[in-house]
């Protein structure tokens, strides 16, 4: 679920980004690369690009947690609700939490990580949910999603509206 803030967009095109606390589920470096893997999906598809910091905070502070974390959300246990994400904006603005009692994988046992932090991105960039089952912003987990091509042409025409079409380079 996407808790939206006031304003809808980020300002600016290059953000920043910082992984906390981690699961100890995976290795830190596939964590790592799974995360990174998940916001050049919506680099691609954009003019934003992502800059990783490791000891500053920074735009999106991506971390797992259980139950109780900090905001007015906890989580919910295994299963049920796996992540959520914040809308653009200062503070709490773009951060991306994960469900720590969820199994995350980099396969497609328990939840993939890719997929799972590639929705939460797209909430982080200013996206909403989508109606549409296709859409990468559909509320519910779809494991069969390609993972080539995850966003559909909704996902696509929406980052485009909020940040301007692919600068053609
Ligand atoms: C899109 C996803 C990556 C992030 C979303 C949350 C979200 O939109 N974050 O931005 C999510 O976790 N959706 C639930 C929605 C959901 C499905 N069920 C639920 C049972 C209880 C509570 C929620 C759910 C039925 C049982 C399956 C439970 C396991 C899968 N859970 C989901 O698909
Ligand atoms: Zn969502
Ligand atoms: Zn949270």
């Amino acid at each position: 679920y996407s808790h939206n803030n006031r304003v809808n967009r980020w300002n600016k095109n290059v953000i920043t980004y910082n992984i906390g606390r981690y699961t100890s589920d995976l290795p830190h470096s596939t964590v790592d690369s799974l995360i990174e893997s998940a916001l050049s999906v919506w680099a691609r598809a954009s003019t934003l690009t992502f800059v990783r910091l490791r000891t500053q905070r920074a735009d999106i502070m991506v971390e797992f947690s259980t139950f109780e974390h900090g905001d007015a959300y906890p989580f919910d246990g295994s299963k049920g609700t796996l992540a959520h994400a914040f809308g653009p904006g200062e503070g709490i603005g773009g951060d991306a939490h994960f469900d720590d009692d969820e199994t995350w994988t980099a396969g497609s046992k328990g939840f993939n990580l890719y997929l799972v932090a590639a929705h939460e991105f797209g909430h982080s960039l200013g996206l909403r949910h989508s109606q549409n089952p296709e859409s990468l912003m559909y509320p519910t987990y779809k494991s069969s999603r390609s993972s080539h091509n995850l966003l559909s042409k909704e996902d696509i025409s929406i980052i485009n509206s909020l940040y301007g079409p692919k600068n053609s380079q």
